[in-house]
């Protein structure tokens, strides 16, 4: 059960981002947080201007640091962000599992400031991007032949069950 949300720990989250704004990188922060307790467990920061690493968003990076630590997922954890987290940081912690996501800023808070994306997508349009079939999707998919394309799959099903 997550415990009401604490609104030191959404400043937190604000302030943290500023600070790596002054330190030359991007918006953006993320706490862990026990659930339970309000402890905090981990902060970090995107890193993606430090490390040419275009994954490196805040709360991709602090899945990732709590990994290293041995923290394998993150239930039975709030995730405090500076920002309504983008589609690849959202779909990563559906695979980290916490319990709730508390966000300082709505993305359209954040886009009235501040311009993000790619080649592909800005910010703003990459939700509605992933909302088109793939086949009319701005970065082409398509199918190549392969022998067996699901070897991998049965192997893995056959080994783990
Ligand atoms: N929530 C969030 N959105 C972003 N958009 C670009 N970088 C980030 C990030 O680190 N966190």
């Amino acid at each position: 059960m997550s415990r009401p949300v604490d609104p030191a720990l959404v400043r937190r989250s604000v302030d943290l981002a500023l600070e790596n704004v002054e330190a030359g990188g991007k918006p953006f922060a993320c706490l862990v947080v026990d659930a339970a307790t309000g402890e905090v467990l981990h902060e970090a920061t995107n890193q993606v201007s430090r490390t040419g690493d275009v994954t490196a968003h805040a709360e991709i990076v602090a899945i990732r640091e709590l990994a290293v630590a041995g923290r394998r997922d993150l239930t039975g954890c709030d995730v405090y962000v500076t920002a309504y987290p983008c589609p690849m940081c959202l779909g990563a912690l559906y695979y980290a599992a916490p319990e709730r996501v508390v966000h300082a800023a709505t993305r359209e808070q954040e886009g009235e400031h501040y311009e993000d994306g790619g080649r592909y997508m800005t910010l703003a349009t990459f939700y509605d991007e992933y909302a088109r079939a793939p086949s009319a999707r701005a970065l082409p998919a398509e199918q190549g032949a392969a022998e067996d394309p699901v070897a991998p799959f049965r192997e893995w099903t056959r080994r783990h069950g």
